[in-house]
């Protein structure tokens, strides 16, 4: 496949009824706001508040920010387009600038941002414990104990998938011989350069140069996603792959479950409880924080409205530096490649060609955006008549792009 930058494709809007973006818009936006006004005994002025945000985002428009916000903030979403789409439907700006200032606006109507009790109170911290806690991540854990038994391949593997199909909420290394085994999950993957990604990382004195080996691991979602990938970094901390790794977090709540600091802790918290073989992963990671092998950022344009083409001068610095990003989920797919009707032929190297160095994207598709298909591919999945695998997160792609 070429790398020459594809023609830019239409950016997705949310304004066809029927198509997906506009169902976010229009039911999935509206239900959160509800969930959140239920899930907290928020008084007067803060169910106003959300009750304003309903109307707003169902029928309004997008206003200007408040005249509170602070002047960072407020600075920040000037350079980030709020001028050029105030006073717009939120069905006629991009989807993707749309759903992200939703959420910056979610938390000013439950005054994250504000002066008052409700300053930084997560509001779908409640959620994430309950998915942490829950009995199928138990399971999930205590299965890491029949890794150790596996060829050190095939555990590298696991966790690869484990840390991708996290991204269903689902951790893939469980191997029971279910429905939902490995084997179903390879068919699943409809592009799978994961012999890229051991190349640019291979264990210990394999093919390196003497230079210390960073993976910037730009994460997604906390509790069930975030415990594989943070499996997956131990392990290749272990392996020798990798000498140091650096976590992009959000620096605030956003799109329901993405990981926060505060995430970070309950996940490792909860790996360092489980006992078993998790304990120990979780223990191997707590040192490597202590000792700075892992470093934290929560980069304010990790909560942008924005492809990743756009991104500031110090995040492009770090990602030159890296031996390879790995992106997880969908939105930071939707940012890595532009949130764009690409034909899904288009070439992925070419979509990031503009990334500043190697790059990989493991992800689950949960929206219409997808690049690097083969055209056998494509065809196979127009021609299965399963119309939503671009959007039901049954299937999942591994691309790298060196
Ligand atoms: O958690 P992920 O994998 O980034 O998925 C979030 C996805 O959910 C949505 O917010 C709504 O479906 C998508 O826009 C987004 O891409």
């Amino acid at each position: 496949m070429s790398d020459t930058p594809p023609e830019p494709a239409p950016v997705i809007v949310g304004d066809e009824p029927g198509s997906f973006p506009h169902g976010v818009l229009a039911e999935r936006h509206p239900a959160i706001v509800r969930q959140v006004r239920k899930a907290f005994p928020f008084g007067p002025e803060r169910r106003k508040a959300l009750d304003a945000l309903l109307a707003s985002c169902t029928d309004g428009v997008v206003e200007p920010l408040p005249a509170g916000a602070d002047a960072r903030d407020r600075d920040r979403w000037a350079d980030w387009g709020i001028d050029a789409y105030a006073g717009r439907s939120w069905f006629d700006v991009p989807w993707l600038w749309a759903e992200s200032h939703f959420y910056r606006r979610l938390l000013d109507a439950v005054g994250y941002f504000g002066t008052g009790a409700w300053q930084g109170v997560d509001p779908f911290r409640p959620a994430k414990l309950a998915e942490l806690d829950a009995p199928e991540t138990d399971e999930e854990l205590a299965a890491l104990d029949g890794l150790a038994d596996l060829p050190a391949d095939e555990r590298t593997r696991a966790l690869l998938h484990g840390s991708l199909w996290g991204n269903r909420a689902d951790l893939g290394f469980r191997l029971s011989g279910s429905g939902t085994g490995t084997q179903d999950r390879v068919q699943a993957l409809v592009a799978d350069d994961s012999d890229m990604l051991w190349e640019l990382l291979p264990p210990a004195g394999k093919g390196t140069s003497g230079r210390p080996r960073t993976l910037c691991l730009v994460a997604d979602n906390a509790g069930r996603e975030l415990v594989p990938d943070l499996l997956l970094v131990a392990h290749l901390l272990e392996r020798g792959s990798i000498d140091r790794a650096v976590l992009h977090l959000k620096p605030y709540p956003y799109y329901v479950s993405d990981a926060t600091p505060a995430d970070l802790m309950d996940a490792l918290r909860r790996l360092v409880a489980a006992g078993g073989a998790a304990a120990a992963y979780g223990e191997r990671l707590w040192s490597a924080l202590t000792d700075g092998r892992v470093t934290v950022r929560a980069h304010p344009f990790s909560c942008a409205p924005l492809p990743y083409a756009d991104m500031p001068d110090d995040l492009r610095e770090e990602f030159t530096a890296a031996t390879v990003t790995v992106l997880k989920g969908d939105l930071n797919y939707r940012r890595l490649v532009g949130d764009r009707w690409w034909p899904p032929t288009t070439s992925f190297a070419a979509a990031t060609g503009y990334f500043p160095g190697p790059v990989a994207a493991l992800r689950t598709l949960k929206s219409d955006v997808i690049t690097g298909l083969s055209p056998d591919t494509e065809a196979a999945l127009v021609a299965s008549g399963e119309q939503r695998w671009r959007t039901s997160g049954t299937h999942a792609l591994i691309q790298v792009r060196r």
